[in-house]
């Protein structure tokens, strides 16, 4: 009877993928079609790239469904059956009927969501495990105890198929967890999307992979609006966004754009490096005041006046009529930019009272002897003056943010002297602190776009010319049987008469076809439909004002753990990052179980937690492996953690050595004299070396900042006594299954009383 179960999922999943053989065919001709000799006018242009698009994005998901596309079924006890996949295929018939349903559908929530408690109208609940197109194993849960058919693929233990997924080997990339996902963590994937919403929870409670299962969601249940607004990612650094980027690909969704904070403004490469305590003033809230202050110092009263040399006679630009000038100019309450032609207006209205007043001086003491006429016509020289401008420029100048912060960099003020000292710098590349510096004095200036919006004017209206000459060319090329006939009052309606010049043009109009993710990424002032925060309390105020300002609406995920704060200029409180721009007008949720570390590494990692005195709850550990943590005291700690790895690694999975910066050139070396590591091919696998690691090699060496929100099979943690307290409780928090620790100075508060086996 059980092979009997086995073979009909298997012909069921054959079915399955021959239709999805045949979508995927259906959608590659429609591309090889619209790529071919078609029209070649500006229309079919447009239709072949939406259709283009269209069809990519579709081969897309049918890529990411096609390994496990269909993992579980669902038995309701009214008779209903359906398989629930990656993605939603439906039969080629009449009705479309679903063969198989998205997990993201309403009908599949009972998946995740029913208990024997709580049974949501099923009888029973199969997860099918599959290895590339063959079913391997099914497992049933009864939901419905009156029901008295057994398949023979009854699970003893419910958890049976998390476990397993817990239990296997890493590859160094995150994977979904669509089959599993627990009810705790889908009511989070499926909040409703308006407002913010703050995913609180320990080390591996599944804070990062429930978020990207969120946007996923969102994406399916929002798609019309987040389509168009996209969804963004924000994750610490490039190695951690590698390691999570396959997992909305392999559930189909593939238009969402990742970034860390340091690529949040388009035009600049953040490569340049702060140290920390720059790092920390930088980010600090005052900054912005700090910003605002060193801008309305660009602005200045001329000391003496600036004598202007004029044809109708000399104009003095005295700090009057600048003061006065600047008055009506703040008062517009635009940006820099922006209120800047309030200023030059009223400096040409000043200087032209001078003129007014000197050459029409009544001798006789009357009136002034000027008409309007004249005055009109002694403005406009002055406006149209470029002595008069070069001296606007002076007092009120043109400025990007890149060279405001420039400025301010090399002077810093409008702070404590001794913060000024440590951001101080003249020139280098910028920081990714710098980048919401640069968002924030691109606020503060506004962008003058006004040429541009001249030049946009002056295109729209030559379009509009050649639109008027198509229609005219139309009308006058009209056959005589349409003019015949349009004598006597015809039904027959030419291009005239449906569309004028200005419509037609605008129909024309050059589309913009990149998807609105890419079309974000080019964009500062681009407002994203959702924003996705990782490692949330890491992240400054002034990247906090960066945010907000890219997401009106607030609605948001913020995923984070206070615990794991490790950069100084962290919010460390979600009270302390969201008060200024929400309240207390947000959603706080928690997980509690830990899905990563063992029970015996965990126990540990809470004993650091507890030395290190912050208050905070660790999580429950799911499962254990009865494989206790070790260490070992080394006089040679490179070496010691060469021959550990050598010891340790496994067959497949993924292990990680992590190393304070001071020890990683020693570690390397040793680890590569082992032959773990490549001395030349990847300078990522080296501590400090700036590059990417690349964590699919079996063997990768961090630092502890790198190994933030990462997991591995077996971590090798060198020298914990170099580690802040942290940073030492997120590494100690990375393995799936070993831990082992060498050392040579005394070992920290936590890790030296029980549960470590001594090597
Ligand atoms: N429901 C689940 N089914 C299977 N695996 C899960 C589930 N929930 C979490 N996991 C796994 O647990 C591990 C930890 O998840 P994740 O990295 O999202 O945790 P985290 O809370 O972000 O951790 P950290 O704060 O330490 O970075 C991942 O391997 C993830 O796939």
């Amino acid at each position: 009877m059980s092979n009997e179960e086995l073979r009909r999922e298997q012909e069921f999943v054959d079915v399955l993928h021959a239709r999805l053989e045949e979508l995927r065919a259906e959608a590659t001709a429609a591309v090889e079609k619209a790529l071919g000799p078609s029209g070649t006018g500006h229309q079919a242009r447009v239709e072949r790239e939406v259709l283009v698009g269209e069809q990519s994005a579709l081969l897309a998901a049918f890529d990411a469904g096609e390994h496990g596309l269909c993992f579980g079924r669902l038995v309701f006890r009214d008779g209903r059956d359906h398989h629930i996949g990656r993605i939603g295929i439906r039969r080629d018939d009449a009705e479309h009927t679903p063969l198989v349903l998205d997990w993201r559908a309403d009908v599949a929530r009972p998946f995740y969501l029913a208990t024997g408690h709580t049974p949501m109208g099923l009888r029973r609940r199969r997860h099918i495990t599959s290895e590339g197109l063959v079913v391997t194993a099914l497992h049933d849960e009864i939901l419905d105890l009156s029901d008295p058919l057994r398949t023979g693929h009854e699970s003893a233990d419910a958890d049976e198929v998390l476990l397993a997924a817990l239990d296997s080997a890493r590859t160094g990339r995150m994977h979904d967890i669509v089959q599993t996902i627990q009810a705790d963590q889908d009511r989070i994937i499926r909040a409703p999307h308006q407002g913010l919403l703050v995913v609180e929870g320990g080390p591996g409670t599944g804070k990062t992979v429930v978020a990207l299962h969120r946007a996923a969601y969102l994406l399916y249940a929002y798609r019309e609006h987040l389509a168009r607004r996209a969804v963004l990612v924000v994750g610490p650094n490039p190695t951690f966004l590698r390691y999570i980027g396959d997992v909305l690909p392999a559930l189909g969704e593939t238009g969402v754009l990742f970034a860390t904070p340091g690529e949040l403004f388009p035009g600049v490469t953040a490569t340049g490096v702060d140290t920390p305590a720059a790092a920390e003033i930088k980010g600090r809230a005052e900054m912005a005041d700090a910003l605002a202050e060193f801008v309305r110092d660009q602005q200045r009263l001329p000391d003496p006046a600036l004598v202007i040399a004029h044809d109708d006679g000399e104009l003095y630009l005295d700090a009057d009529i600048a003061s006065d000038a600047r008055h009506a100019a703040r008062g517009s309450l635009l940006p820099h930019n922006l209120a800047r032609p309030y200023f030059a207006a009223q400096v040409v209205d000043g200087l032209a009272a001078q003129l007014v007043d000197r050459i029409g001086a009544d001798p006789y003491g009357g009136p002034n002897l000027l008409g309007a006429a004249d005055v009109a016509q002694l403005t406009m020289a002055v406006a149209a003056s470029s002595e008069v401008h070069a001296a606007i420029a002076e007092l009120w100048p043109v400025l990007t943010p890149e060279e405001l912060l420039a400025d301010y960099l090399t002077d810093p003020v409008h702070i404590d002297d001794a913060d000024a000292a440590l951001i101080r710098r003249s020139g280098g590349a910028w920081t990714p602190a710098d980048v919401a510096l640069l968002d924030e004095a691109a606020e503060l200036l506004g962008v003058d776009d006004s040429a541009a919006r001249a030049a946009a004017e002056a295109d729209r209206l030559r379009r509009i010319a050649y639109a008027q000459g198509v229609l005219d060319m139309t009308y006058g090329s009209r056959t005589q049987e349409f003019e015949d006939r349009e004598d006597e009052d015809s039904e027959v309606l030419s291009a005239h008469d449906l569309v004028d010049a200005e419509r037609l043009a605008e129909r024309h109009e050059e589309a913009d076809h990149r998807t609105a993710a890419e079309r974000a990424a080019a964009d500062r002032t681009w407002a994203f439909g959702h924003i996705i925060v990782d490692e949330a309390q890491e992240l400054s105020a002034m990247v906090w004002r960066l945010l907000m300002r890219r997401s009106p609406t607030r609605s948001m995920t913020l995923v984070g753990d206070p615990a794991q704060t490790s950069e100084p200029g962290g919010c460390g409180s979600w009270e302390k990052i969201l008060a200024p721009h929400m309240e207390d007008r947000w959603e706080h949720v928690r997980l509690g179980v830990n899905y990563r570390t063992p029970a015996e590494i965990m126990a540990l990692a809470a004993r650091v937690l507890e030395a290190s005195g912050g208050g905070f709850e660790p999580p429950q550990s799911v499962r254990s492996t009865g494989v206790h943590p070790w260490a070992q005291h080394a006089g040679d700690l490179a070496k010691a953690a060469a021959e550990a790895v050598t010891r340790e690694l496994g067959p497949e999975g993924r292990l990680a050595v992590i190393a304070p910066r001071e020890h990683g050139p020693a570690v390397r070396a040793a680890l590569v004299a082992a032959g773990h590591l490549d001395d030349a091919a990847d300078p990522g696998t080296g501590v400090g070396a700036g590059g990417v690691p690349d964590l699919t090699r079996p063997v990768v060496l961090l630092e502890p900042r790198q190994a933030k929100g990462l997991e591995f099979d077996t971590v090798v943690i060198v020298e914990p006594a170099d580690f802040g307290p942290n940073d030492l409780y997120v590494a100690l928090t990375r393995p799936t299954q070993q831990l082992g620790i060498v050392y040579d100075r005394p070992l920290p508060a936590g890790l030296d009383g029980e549960g470590l086996a001594a090597r």
